[in-house]
């Protein structure tokens, strides 16, 4: 049987290579981006390749058209299929400041690696599958967004960033209601505070958010392969009749309570 190619944006490092290890595992062939040189990413690159993946690395930025179409010829050239796209490539503001003073630099840099970014990579893919699904019985799309818990929870200090993941919930409903009819789901998953570059510099803070208040029910920092298992799953088709759903995996953070 044909293997299937799936997608990482960002699959090299952190949560994006927590989903890429899965699916190497479950067997897919992999194509990973990122805005490093495939040689600072090789280690990333030798872990997959020893669970059985074939991978291809395209450096580039995701906010850009240039790249984002280069990156999906390179991919046409390669394997010339095009399963599942996750979409985990983001960035968190470079300096955290209150949405009474943070700068539009900011919000335009967030913005379209976080929003824009992923709007049209979906737009290009979902074209791609819709082809692929009409010329070959084997394929069985998917795509999955990674949101985040900003999406609905508050953080002042980080204001561009939460609209950004905001914006990701709508675009997962609309691709989900436009791919239906192809029967390609559409799927989105919302971290909570995750070991990664992203959470490095801030590691205190989420400690005692975790461990010294009742915020996390499960009391426990999440790792990237938490995130994988989930996304993998949603990949392999194992959510059957689902599609536009969005799943939290953030230790019941966003649970209410009294
Ligand atoms: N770590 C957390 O606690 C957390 C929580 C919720 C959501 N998220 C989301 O998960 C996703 C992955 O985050 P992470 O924690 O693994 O962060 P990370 O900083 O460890 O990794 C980010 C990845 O995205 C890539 N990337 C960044 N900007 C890019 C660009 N312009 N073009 C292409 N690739 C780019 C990087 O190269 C890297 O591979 C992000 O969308 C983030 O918003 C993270
Ligand atoms: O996406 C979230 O909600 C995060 O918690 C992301 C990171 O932890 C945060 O932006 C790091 O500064």
């Amino acid at each position: 049987m044909t293997k299937q190619v799936a997608l990482i944006t960002g699959g090299a490092l952190g949560i994006g290579f927590g989903i890429s290890t899965r699916l190497a595992l479950d067997g897919f062939n992999l194509v990973l981006s990122g805005r490093r040189d495939a040689s600072e990413v090789a280690e990333s690159i030798e872990s997959l390749q020893a669970h059985g993946a074939e991978v291809l690395y395209c450096s580039g930025d995701v906010s850009s058209s240039e790249d984002r179409s280069a990156m999906l010829e390179e991919i046409e050239k390669h394997f010339g299929r095009l399963d599942v796209l996750v979409n985990n490539a983001g960035v968190a503001p470079t300096i955290r400041a209150d949405i009474l003073e943070a700068s539009e630099e900011s919000y335009d840099r967030v913005m379209n690696i976080n929003l824009k970014g992923p709007y049209f990579l979906t737009q290009a893919v979902a074209n791609w599958m819709i082809k692929q699904k009409n010329a070959d019985s084997e394929f069985n799309g998917c795509i999955i967004n990674i949101g985040s818990i900003s999406a609905t929870v508050v953080s002042v200090a980080r204001g561009d960033y939460c609209v950004s993941k905001a914006g990701i919930g709508m675009m997962s409903s609309l691709f989900a209601a436009r791919l239906g009819e192809f029967n390609i789901p559409v799927f989105e998953i919302r971290p909570g505070i995750i070991k990664s570059n992203m959470t490095a510099g801030v590691t205190e803070k989420y400690d005692r958010l975790i461990f010294e208040t009742d915020l996390c029910i499960l009391k426990r920092w999440g790792v990237p392969e938490d995130i994988g298992k989930l996304a993998a799953a949603m990949a392999r088709g194992d959510l059957p009749y689902a599609t536009g759903q969005v799943i939290y995996v953030d230790g019941g953070m966003t649970v209410q309570r009294l």
